[in-house]
């Protein structure tokens, strides 16, 4: 069995290979859920902490989390360069330690690039399920990166699409990605999101790409980008006028700008509508702001190990 001596080392083929989206999904809302009600569900998981390194205009961040329901216990660490956009090197690159929690022994070093990718469209798609209207028909996807490509395959199984729109800083990979799923290119971001049902702002960007005067009411924002405090995806009209939601309202007083800067007020965590305590408003004008936290990450892991083990016929 692994075990200290010898944890497993998964790749990010192997992680791959045990993740779907529909069921990362489920997983994810459950785990938001849970982090809103850390009571009960004895989710313990500190704000993550970034260690900027100025030189390179990056960051390192420390995700740990632990999660009672799941007797799962892991950190994730999380390299943000966006200095490597346009090599070889993703601008994310992730670990994750997945630990025994009885005895704090190491079972897995785990590639953790593909589950942030894919556990924060999950999250997205998890929001949008409560959030946007059920007949919604139109996306918008500000951004042309991985987060781009992840949230348009987990909403597309959400919702039966008639159209996706995508615009970009650059129009090359813009077409690119649009290419894959037949999207459309604009040629502005005020363009891709007029009349759009649900928006998603996916980019580095550190000042406004959304304007709330382009953004239809009762439309569903999921912005996903700026995750530290100098940074902000949207105008301070669309945060004022919307109805607010966040992943972890500890985490978005800390580390979000478009919260922070915009002195925007939290309605709720997406979390407390998961679990009924609090409105969704499906009807008016919502933002879901995704910082991204580490229980996300721990349940994601716990999910892939098990499986890799089941398949393996391991105990
Ligand atoms: N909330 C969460 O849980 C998570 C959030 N993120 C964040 O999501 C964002 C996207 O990540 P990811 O897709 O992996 O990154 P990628 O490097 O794959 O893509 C980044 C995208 O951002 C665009 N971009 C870069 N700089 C700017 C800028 N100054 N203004 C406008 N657009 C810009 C790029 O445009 P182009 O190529 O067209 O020039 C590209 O489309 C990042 O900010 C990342 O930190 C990432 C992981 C988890
Ligand atoms: O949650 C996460 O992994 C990240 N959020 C912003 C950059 C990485």
């Amino acid at each position: 069995m692994a075990g200290i001596r010898n944890p497993l080392t998964m790749s990010a083929e192997t992680v791959s290979k045990y993740l779907d989206m529909r069921e990362l999904i489920d997983v994810v809302e459950r785990s938001l859920g849970d982090l809103s009600d850390k009571e009960s569900s004895g989710i313990e998981q500190p704000v993550r902490t970034f260690v900027p390194v100025k030189k390179y205009q990056s960051l390192l961040g420390v995700m740990p989390g632990y999660s009672a329901k799941d007797d799962a216990l892991a950190t994730k660490l999380v390299s943000v360069c966006p200095q490597n956009a346009g090599t070889d090197i993703p601008t994310h690159l992730a670990t994750i330690l997945l630990f025994e929690p009885s005895n704090g022994c190491l079972k897995a070093i785990m590639d953790g690039e593909v589950i942030t990718t894919m556990r924060t469209a999950a999250a997205s798609a998890a929001a949008t399920k409560y959030l946007a209207r059920d007949d919604s028909k139109i996306l918008a996807i500000i951004g042309a990166g991985h987060q781009a490509r992840s949230h348009i395959q987990a909403l597309s199984l959400l919702y039966d699409f008639t159209e996706v729109r995508i615009w970009s800083r650059t129009k090359a990979t813009a077409t690119a990605l649009a290419h894959e799923f037949g999207a459309r290119v604009c040629e502005s971001a005020e363009e891709a999101v007029k009349d759009a049902d649900i928006i998603c702002t996916v980019t580095f960007s550190a000042t406004p790409v959304l304007q709330g005067e382009w953004v239809k009411a009762g439309a569903h924002v999921n912005a996903v980008g700026a995750c530290i405090a100098s940074s902000r995806e949207l105008s301070e009209s669309l945060t004022r006028d919307a109805i607010v939601y966040v992943d972890s309202r500890e985490g978005a007083l800390k580390e979000s700008g478009d919260i922070i800067i915009n002195k925007a007020e939290i309605y709720a965590e997406v979390g407390e509508v998961i679990l009924g305590r609090k409105e969704a408003f499906k009807h008016k004008t919502t933002v879901f702001i995704s910082l991204g936290v580490a229980i996300e990450d721990v349940v994601s892991a716990k999910l892939v190990y098990d499986k890799y083990v089941a398949s393996q016929g391991m105990q």
